[in-house]
Order: C-alpha cells, then structure tokens, then sequence
C-alpha cells in the first residue's frame, strides 16, 4: 500500500512522529511547528498502516471546533469517514461517559448540568441555610474555592485542615453542596471531570475495557491540561495503551483556570521511555514575526527551551500604530479591513484580537460603519450580550413606558418580587384592554386587582423608572447610562454570578458608558458649535437616537459561517488558528497585560505567553495597536504602550507615522507620500500639520480632512481637548 501521502508534505522529524512505533511520545514544540497537523497524519497513519481500528482511537482537543475540524482533515486524508473514533473535549469525552455510565457514575440517569450561574445560586442558598455570612464569605469566593479544589481533584472529605476559619468555613459549604448537587441530580462543569476520574478510580473493570479499547490516545494542545483531565488520561493510558500529546509550554494560557505547565515536566517521569520529539521549523508565519515571538517569549523564566526558525521569507515588517485614542484605533483597522478587501483578500482571512471580550465594541462600530461583515468566535457581539440589553431596556423605558418588550425583558432583572403568575395577569389585562403592560400596571392598581405584595412590588418598579427619568433629566448620556446602571441593581444583579462571568459583564456595562460617553460628543462636534441652548431636550434625542443606533447594531444579525467575514475574538479563544493578516488591538499597560496580572511574575508571564499567542496566530502581516487616551469604565485614561511592544526587537517595528493622512491615504487609495504635511485643504486656506486656534477648544494641529470649500470638516488633534472633528465653515479657525 503506497501510503507516502501521509508523508510527503512533512519534514524528518515530523515524519519520526507520525511513523512512530507505537509507544508513549512527547512532541514539544513551538507555535505553528505542525503540531496538530502531526496529529492528525498520526491517527490517519495508525489507521492505514498500523491497521488500527478507529474504535481504537480517542483525540482529545482543545475545543469543539477543532474536534470538529480534526475529524474533517482525517475524513479528507483517508478519503472515508473515520466513524467510531471518540474526538473530543475533555468535559466532551468525560460527559460522555458519564451518560453512558451513569448508573456506576451515581448518578441519576437524567443528571443535569449545572452551568456557573446555577451554581452560584445553589451556593448562596446554602450559605443562607448554613448561617454563612456572605459578607465575610462572599459566595463567588466559595464557588471559586470549590471548584479549584476539584480541578485538583480533591473532594471537601479529601481535604485536611487545621481548624483555621476559612478552610473549615469552605469545607462546610463544599459538604452541603455536596449533598445538595447528589439529591438533585446535578453536576457542574469542574464536577464532569472529577467524576469520569473516579468512574476509573471505583470501576476497574470499567476502567480495564476503556483500557482494551483506546489503544492509542492522543492530546492536542497538551499544555492546558489540569491535574484532574492529567490524572484521568493517566490511568487510561496506563495498561498498554500508547499516549501521544503534543504541547508548547510557551503556550500555557490556562493557568488561572488550574491548568498545569508542569504536566509537560512530569510526563516523561510518569511514562519512561516515552519518545520525546522536538519541532522547531515553523511554517505558519513569515520571519519576522518569529523573529518577534521569539524575541519576545525569551523574557519569560524557566521555560523548556526551543527557538523557532522558518526558511520561508522575512516578509513585512510589523506595524505599529499609536492612535490617539480608542476610536482612532478602530477605525484605522476599519481603513486597512477595507484596503484589504479592495486589493483582493478575503475578509476571513484577517482576524482581530482582543484581551477582553468589551474591547470589540469600538471595532464593531467601525466595522458597521463601512459595512464591513464580521464574526463574533466563541462569544456574543456587544449589543446582543444580556448585560448589555438589561440596561438599554431600563433606558428604553425612560424615553418611552410602553416599550413592552423593554418592560419584559427588566420588570423582575433583578429579582423583585413579581413573578410569572402576576406577570400573567397584567398581560392578560393588557390584551383585554389593548393597552401597555405599564399602563396595565398602573390600571391595575388603580382598580386594586393585584395581592398587595406584587401591588407593591410593581408600585416600586414603577416609581424606580420615575425616579430614573427625573433624576437625569438633564445629566449628559454618560452619567444617565451610570445612575442607570447603578439604581437598576443590575451591578449587584451581576456581580453574582460566577466570577469569571461577573468580571465580564461589569467591563461590559462600563464598557456602555464609555460609548455613550463618546457618542454624546461626537454628536456634540458634529452639531452646529455655535447653538448651544436647549440642552436637556437635547440630551433625551441624543439618548434616544443611540438606543436606535444600538437597536440597529443588535438587529444586524451575525454574518453567518458560510460568508466572508472578519473574524473577531479574544486572544484565549485564537488559541490553535492562524490567519494571514492579524490585528492585536489594545496593547496598553493595564489592559495588556491585563492589571489583574501585572502585580505578579507568574500572572506578567501568563499573560506574556498569551501574547506570544497572539503574534503567532499571523501568517504574513501583523498590525499591533495601542491608544494614547482611552475611555475605560466611564473614564478617560492616558495609557501607556505595552511592555511586551518594547519587548520587541525595534528593528522588525515600523511604527505608522503621520497617522490619519496614512489612513487616509489607505481609504482613498492614494500612495501615501502623496499625502504629507503642509497638503493644502483644496479651497480652504488650512492645510494639513498647520497649528490653529480654536474659540473653544484652543490650540491644535490640523491632522486629517473630508471633502472641500465650504464643506469640509476637518480632524484637529487639541492640545488640550485631544481630537475633534469640525466643519471647517462654522469652526472658525485661525492659523497660529
Ligand atoms: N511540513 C509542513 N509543510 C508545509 N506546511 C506545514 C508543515 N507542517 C505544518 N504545516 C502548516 O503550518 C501551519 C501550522 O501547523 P499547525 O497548526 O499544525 O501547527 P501547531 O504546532 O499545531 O500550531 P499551534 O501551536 O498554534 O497550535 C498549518 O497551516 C500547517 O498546515
Ligand atoms: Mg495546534
């Protein structure tokens, strides 16, 4: 059988991995070295040459989608569907087992899974139970405790203490919670692995079929794993089957979740003679983004050491672009999107990185700004996420009571006491009458229908958005968006779920003042600076004509999969993909690394190899990005550039100077050179880099224009306002 396929497009130690007599491996290797590709030539190569069934074979990866993706590249190296082979996640293949065991699992044969929201509301009603003061044990703490020690794979009667407070005040909770998820029948996510461990642990016969069957099990991805999803691969593995994982310690970006680098150390102690593999030509991306990932991920200590090399070229080199602030950013990415498309390219083939998941708002907007499609991977776009409509629904009831689907979506967020039986009836009332529901609450009232605990219930709700509206009467957008916020009780409503869930939502809702905040003022530059009355009456429009706006963005429905789109995601989620053209947006002190992490070694280098993620995620160009001001929760920040950019050798880094006419020369299609300072505005006597006064707004330099005469606005950059966009006729500048 000629089986040279399976070869040929590999190079000599790629090739010693996937021919490899069976045995234990090791394939430790850099970003973009073909690790998974290695993979996926092995389980074919174990199939056609090894006569393995794929019965026999368990792949475990990092997400669905790349089980899903494994599956299609083996299906397409065979030319057959590969059936009968388990690839999955490790919560994936763990769950399944658990189905299909439950009876040995203990559990009941409908068992639920709880996600962290459910979780979080069993805690705190235990707590309660227990007299646990949740302000001295706040229960995101206790979820948190509990499901770090399952990671670990300890159970609370698993765990010593020494009679200190803490872990006696956890060990209680966990106990309860215990018994609580067995009577219910309910598992959470930490809890599926911890199981599946101990389906192996109590079950040897089962373990020993399971054992008999995987012959060979392979690990994508391997850096990530925890001591529980270790434990259990361990005792798999440990009767004959062959286990190869593959995994780049630079790559460990799961640590805050349990992950454990030191897994990689540990496997050539717990399975000898395990072959150890190294790759280190990368075929993702150009030299001098290796040349940069390397230089960077050096700064980190301890690492197992290896250094990429390409022979491929050197290619572009990358570019750096300070804006001067968040929505400069966006749309200088939105320019180059665009540039990218005119001259040919897909959209899918480019993808922007963030840290966090409120950073895409900015770009979304720019993005739709131009009609430019794009994706959300592994994540909600801004508007749709449920923080985000809980708030605009309270301000939608601001501007408008009969807005019925606003009145649904918040009249118990957060809970308040009316529930779904009052609920009924007002609708029911509100049919009859063909009225609103808030007009059925008031009639209802009035004509004393309802029990006097959701009458008085519903009266609060009512005096609460009556005491929203007149209290921001004439506050600006931003502040009203804030006292929103604040009385709604969304922030604690929140704030309760589990913490990683927690932390997102509340950037996010900051995330919605900041763009309030900024479309008030540019509302404000673009409206005629010469009539400033009828202020509050102005504010209620501007609120009103962003609650459209946002309506609008919502209701663009996602591009679907099929179409090209850019691809939009955290860096977390980029982990294993690669695209020809990257963005790595946000490289600021305190976003990046994130200021959670900056106070320690291990955090920096966390975030550090995430970093190093980032740059290798790019084929052939890669754009960093920083801004010199930003609007973070509700305030304006002077940032300062990220170390992992100074981190950068200086030479692989050209920086885009003379930004906006750059962009400008990108959007119009004009070779830049052709645009530089001292550019005449055509009929208007400006030209471009010359200093102005302002009346209000004081000095500045000219940076940036649109159109001519008498119609042309102009981009000035204030020494004191920062950057404004007027139009040139009503603005009255005077050359300095
Ligand atoms: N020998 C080879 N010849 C040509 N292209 C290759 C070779 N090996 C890998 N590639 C290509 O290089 C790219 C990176 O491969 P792959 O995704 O398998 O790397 P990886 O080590 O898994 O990366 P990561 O660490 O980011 O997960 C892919 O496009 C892959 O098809
Ligand atoms: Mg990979």
């Amino acid at each position: 059988m000629d089986v040279s396929y399976l070869l040929d497009s590999l190079n000599t130690e790629q090739r010693e991995a996937v021919s490899a007599p069976p045995g234990h491996a090791l394939i430790l290797a850099g970003a973009g070295s073909g690790k998974t590709r290695v993979l996926v030539h092995r389980i074919a190569w174990l199939m056609q040459v090894e006569s393995v069934s794929p019965f026999a074979i368990l792949a475990v990866t990092f997400t669905n989608k790349a089980a899903r993706e494994m599956r299609s590249r083996i299906d397409e190296l065979l030319e057959q569907p590969a059936g009968g082979m388990w690839v999955g996640t490790f919560h994936g293949l763990a769950h399944r087992l658990l189905r299909m065991h439950w009876r040995e699992a203990n559990l009941p044969e409908n068992f639920q899974i709880m996600d962290s929201d459910d979780q979080l509301r069993l805690i705190k009603r235990l707590c309660k139970s227990l007299g646990v003061s949740d302000d001295k044990w706040p229960p995101k703490q206790v979820q948190w405790y509990i499901n770090g020690q399952k990671d670990e794979g300890l159970r609370a009667n698993h765990i010593e203490h020494f009679g200190d407070e803490y872990t006696r005040t956890m060990l209680t909770v966990y106990t309860a919670y215990e018994e609580a998820c067995q009577r219910g029948g309910m598992v959470d996510f930490a809890e599926i692995l911890l199981r599946a461990h101990e389906l192996w642990l109590n079950h040897p016969g089962l373990l020993a079929h399971y054992q008999r069957r995987f012959q060979h099990i392979l690990v994508d991805e391997f850096q990530d794993t925890n001591a529980v999803q270790y434990a259990w691969l361990r005792l798999l593995a440990s009767n004959g089957s062959h286990l190869m994982v593959v995994g780049d310690d630079d790559q460990s970006i799961y640590g805050w979740r349990g992950a454990r680098i030191e897994n990689i150390q540990q496997f050539s102690t717990d399975f000898p003679g395990a072959h150890t593999i190294r790759l280190e030509q990368n075929y993702r991306s150009t030299g001098t983004i290796l040349k940069a990932a390397n230089h960077l991920i050096a700064n980190n200590q301890g690492r197992l050491g290896k250094e990429l090399w390409t022979d491929g070229q050197d290619g572009e080199a990358i570019s750096l672009y300070e804006a001067f602030n968040e929505q400069d950013e966006a749309r200088f990415i939105a320019d180059r999107l665009q540039d990218w498309l005119n001259t040919g390219h897909q959209l899918s083939d480019a993808a922007i990185l963030y840290r966090s998941n409120a950073q895409s708002r900015e770009m979304e907007e720019a993005l739709l700004r131009i009609s430019l499609p794009y994706r959300i991977y592994g994540g909600l776009r801004f508007y749709d996420r449920l923080e985000i409509r809980n708030a605009l629904a309270y301000l939608r009831l601001i501007i408008n009571r009969h807005d019925d689907t606003a009145m649904e979506r918040v009249i118990n967020v957060p809970t308040r006491g009316i529930g779904n039986k009052t609920l009924d009836t007002l609708r029911a009332f509100a049919r009859e009458q063909s009225c609103s529901l808030w007009q059925a609450c008031q009639q209802s009232i009035e004509l004393n229908l309802l029990p006097p605990r959701a009458r008085s219930a519903i009266e609060g709700f009512m005096r609460l958005i009556h005491g929203m509206e007149q209290d921001s009467a004439d506050q600006e957008l931003g502040d009203t968006v804030n006292l929103v916020i604040q009385r709604s009780g969304l922030i604690a409503h929140h704030e309760k779920e589990g913490a990683e869930k927690a932390q997102a939502r509340l950037e996010n809702l900051n995330e919605l003042i900041s763009a309030t905040q900024s479309f008030a003022e540019e509302w404000q530059d673009q409206d005629d600076p010469f009539e400033e009355d009828a202020q509050s009456d102005t504010e209620r429009a501007i609120l009103s004509t962003f609650l459209d706006q946002a309506a609008l963005d919502a209701g663009e429905s996602q591009a679907p999969e099929s179409d090209d789109a850019v691809q939009m995601m955290t860096l977390h989620s980029a982990k294993g993909l690669e695209f020809p053209l990257v963005f790595m947006v946000g490289m600021e002190e305190g976003l990046f690394p994130h200021k959670m992490s900056m106070d320690s070694i291990n955090g920096v280098e966390e975030e550090r190899r995430l970093c190093y993620v980032g740059i290798t995620r790019a084929m052939q160009k890669l754009y960093l990005s920083s801004a010199e001001s930003r609007r973070l929760h509700g305030d304006v920040n002077i940032c300062r550039p990220s170390r992992f950019i100074r981190e950068l050798p200086g030479t692989l880094i050209e920086p885009v100077r003379l930004k906006s006419e750059i962009r400008r020369a990108i959007s119009t299609g004009r070779p830049a050179s052709s645009i530089s300072r001292g550019t005449d505005i055509p009929d208007t006597g400006i030209s471009l880099g010359q200093r102005v006064r302002h009346g209000k707004f004081g000095e500045g330099v000219v940076l940036n224009y649109e159109g001519s005469g008498s119609h042309a606005r102009v981009q000035v950059n204030f020494d004191d306002a920062g950057s404004k966009w007027l139009v040139l006729s009503y603005a009255r500048l005077e050359a300095v």
